[in-house]
């Protein structure tokens, strides 16, 4: 069997007195598509970050393609294929959108040649119209598009989307799951965290439930809508699925 494209083993991590992350193991294969949710304060964006290189682990380790990547720099992880656009968009809103994807690009390569993949990205995500377009001026599909280019830009292997949807109406929520879908076709592996329950279920393979730093279950949307712990935890009522 091939090994996992993300492997994550032991996780943990602390801030101060308070353990953010306990002990977190699971194994993510390439061309999946993985939600990971959980209620407030659960860890999932520490547990992004601390896959990113953002914040350095207490304990654990994690692997990208086999090679550990455990404590790297943030720069290092995203030239090896691991990258994580941010809660509440974080665009530049002085600067254009071509100019904010680009950004993503310098990861591998200089200004010039970065322009022409930060271009391709737009395309790819629909918004190559808008690439001249101040980031501060974009509607909330806009700004979620860019900051998915800009994250496409890092030529990620594996892509973790932290609440893009977070803004979205329901049709525009179904834009960008039409487009995470289309990602994957492309060969991406994705880890999505999201409160949009329909949104999460309807594009995930698999779910990850955190619930105060410890996963409490995995599986496929069926299994975790009906899963009592994650009921109780967390979503309050059973789902259909
Ligand atoms: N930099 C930090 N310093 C100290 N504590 C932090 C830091 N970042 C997060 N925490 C704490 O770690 C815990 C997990 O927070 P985290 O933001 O990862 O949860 P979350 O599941 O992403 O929540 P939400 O769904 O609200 O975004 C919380 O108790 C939070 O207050």
């Amino acid at each position: 069997m091939n090994s996992p494209l993300l492997s994550v083993e032991g996780l943990s991590k602390r801030f101060g007195g308070l353990q953010a992350l306990s002990d977190v193991t699971f194994a993510v294969n390439t061309g999946e598509i993985v939600g990971l949710i959980g209620p407030n304060g659960a860890g999932k964006s520490t547990l992004f970050s601390t896959l990113v290189g953002l914040h350095r682990p207490s304990a654990g380790k994690v692997a990208l393609n086999g090679r550990d990547v455990t404590g790297l720099r943030p720069h290092v992880i995203a030239a090896n294929g691991l990258t994580k656009t941010f809660q509440n968009v974080s665009l530049f809103a002085g600067s254009s959108v071509l100019e904010n994807v680009l950004i993503g690009g310098l990861v591998h390569s200089r200004v010039a040649s970065a322009r022409g993949f930060a271009m391709d990205c737009l395309e790819r995500v629909g918004i190559s119209d808008i690439a001249q377009r101040s980031a501060g001026s974009l509607s909330f599909p806009e700004r979620a598009r860019v900051e998915v280019a800009r994250a496409l830009c890092t030529r990620p292997k594996v892509l973790l989307l932290d609440e893009v949807m977070a803004a979205l109406n329901t049709a525009e929520m179904d834009e960008i799951i039409s487009l995470i879908r289309d990602l994957r076709k492309d060969g991406l592996t994705v880890v999505i965290v999201e409160h949009h329950m329909r949104a999460i279920m309807s594009v995930c393979d698999r779910i990850f439930v955190l619930n105060f730093g410890q996963l409490i279950a995995d599986g496929p949307p069926a299994h975790i809508a009906r899963h009592p712990e994650v009921v109780k935890a967390y979503l309050g009522r059973e789902h259909d699925v």
